[in-house]
């Protein structure tokens, strides 16, 4: 028998999942947006199979639900589900960045069919929108799972199955441990990126030149500064306690810094990159809590049509698939270096020996 997942908001996100779930004949998938244009594009382009326009309706037909809105209005949906007569147990997900102000209000449900499990996946882009959603944007993400107190491992499996196509890695976690990680490893780096903007934005005031000066390093640190602003607004507003005792920690951090290079040790400066930089280098090449496995290598190919397609070829005649790729623009214009982000310790050995024998140059970063 098909069940039915309601997607609220189809965004990239809420789109992303539906149009993973959409492929399976196993499910009906109920889009319900407050944009119409949204729901259009969506059913237009097989992202869901039925629009709605009345949550209510929609919530009462649902075996699953799935809020993929902005936190705020993910809480509001929340709370008006509880109002909603269902005729069913239904399993309630969500997607939201910050999970602690979620499972508090999905405590307070009194409606008894709902069960409600929260979600996070940890992938995204500084994309937005509908347009921009994948199916496989989850693909080897760690998607974070944080019950509410009405949850039980049977109905966390039953979760699992339906998000099974996403081929994420789920850990379950409680709300606050979430929150902390996430705060230090994924929101924290947002308001810092944010302000090294601002910081070379006042710089060019005094210094028209200084934009052309912005080498690899600035663009990489500066990279996420260019996310979606009110998405980021509603992660910091949700996690504003963390993100205030991180920022207490950082001017402190700060503080030694400077400190550090007043009073010019040399020897005193090298332990402190070399301790960054160990922990950095360990960070890809062990599975560690929320940050999830990376295996790069680097490739030095000529600027000139066709390279980046050779490099892809060779490795696709070995049916190895690439996780990512990215032109790292160090030496515009000269030659390129390209991070090609393979799925296991196996396939970046094999790409790295295979590229190689190609008479590649290459790097591995561990
Ligand atoms: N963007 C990212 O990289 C990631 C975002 N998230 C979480 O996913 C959620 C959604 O973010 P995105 O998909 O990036 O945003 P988005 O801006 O791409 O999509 C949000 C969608 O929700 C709809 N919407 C707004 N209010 C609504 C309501 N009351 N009812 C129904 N639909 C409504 C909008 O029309 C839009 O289609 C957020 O809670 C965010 O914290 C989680 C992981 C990654
Ligand atoms: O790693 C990041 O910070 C990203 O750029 C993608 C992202 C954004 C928001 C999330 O809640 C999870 C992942």
């Amino acid at each position: 028998m098909k069940r039915t997942i309601v997607i609220a908001g189809l965004g990239l996100i809420g789109g992303s999942l539906a149009k993973g779930m959409a492929v399976s004949d196993e499910n009906h998938i109920i889009g319900y947006d407050v944009s119409n244009e949204t729901l259009d594009y969506a059913l237009a382009n097989k992202i869901i199979h039925e629009p709605a326009t009345d949550f209510t309706k929609a919530a009462q037909q649902a075996d699953f639900i799935i809020l993929a809105a902005p936190i705020s209005e993910t809480i509001r949906l929340m709370e008006k589900l509880n109002t909603i007569t269902l005729g069913k147990n239904t399993i309630v997900s969500d997607v939201s960045s910050v999970k602690s102000s979620i499972i508090e209000a999905a405590n307070k449900f009194t409606n008894d069919n709902i069960t409600f499990i929260g979600g996070h996946p940890m992938s995204g882009s500084h994309k937005k929108g509908v347009q921009a959603a994948k199916a496989h944007l989850f693909e080897n993400a760690i998607y974070v799972l944080t019950p509410a107190i009405n949850s039980t491992p049977a109905k966390i499996d039953l979760l699992k199955d339906v998000l099974q196509h996403t081929k994420s890695k789920f850990i379950v976690l409680n709300s606050d441990e979430h929150d902390e990680m996430t705060g230090v490893v994924s929101h924290f780096p947002h308001l810092i990126a944010s302000s090294l903007v601002h910081q070379a934005r006042k710089w060019e005031e005094t210094h028209a030149y200084l934009p052309n000066l912005a080498a690899g390093g600035f663009r990489d640190i500066t990279r996420i500064a260019s996310s979606n602003p009110k998405l980021w607004q509603d992660i910091f507003f949700h996690n504003g306690n963390k993100m205030s005792k991180l920022l207490e920690e950082w001017i402190t951090e700060m503080r030694y810094l400077k400190n550090l290079v007043d009073k010019k040790d040399k020897e005193d400066m090298i332990s402190y990159l070399d301790m960054a930089k160990c922990y950095r280098d360990g960070l890809g090449t062990e599975e560690k809590g929320v940050i999830p496995s990376f295996y790069d290598i680097y490739v030095d190919i000529r600027d000139q049509t066709g390279a980046l397609a050779s490099v892809t070829q060779i490795l696709a005649n070995e049916n190895i698939s690439i996780n990512n790729i990215q032109i790292l623009e160090i030496r515009e214009g000269i030659t390129g270096a390209l991070r090609l982000s393979l799925a296991s310790k196996d396939t970046q050995k094999e790409s790295y020996n295979l590229l190689k024998n190609h008479g590649y140059e290459i790097m591995i970063q561990r």
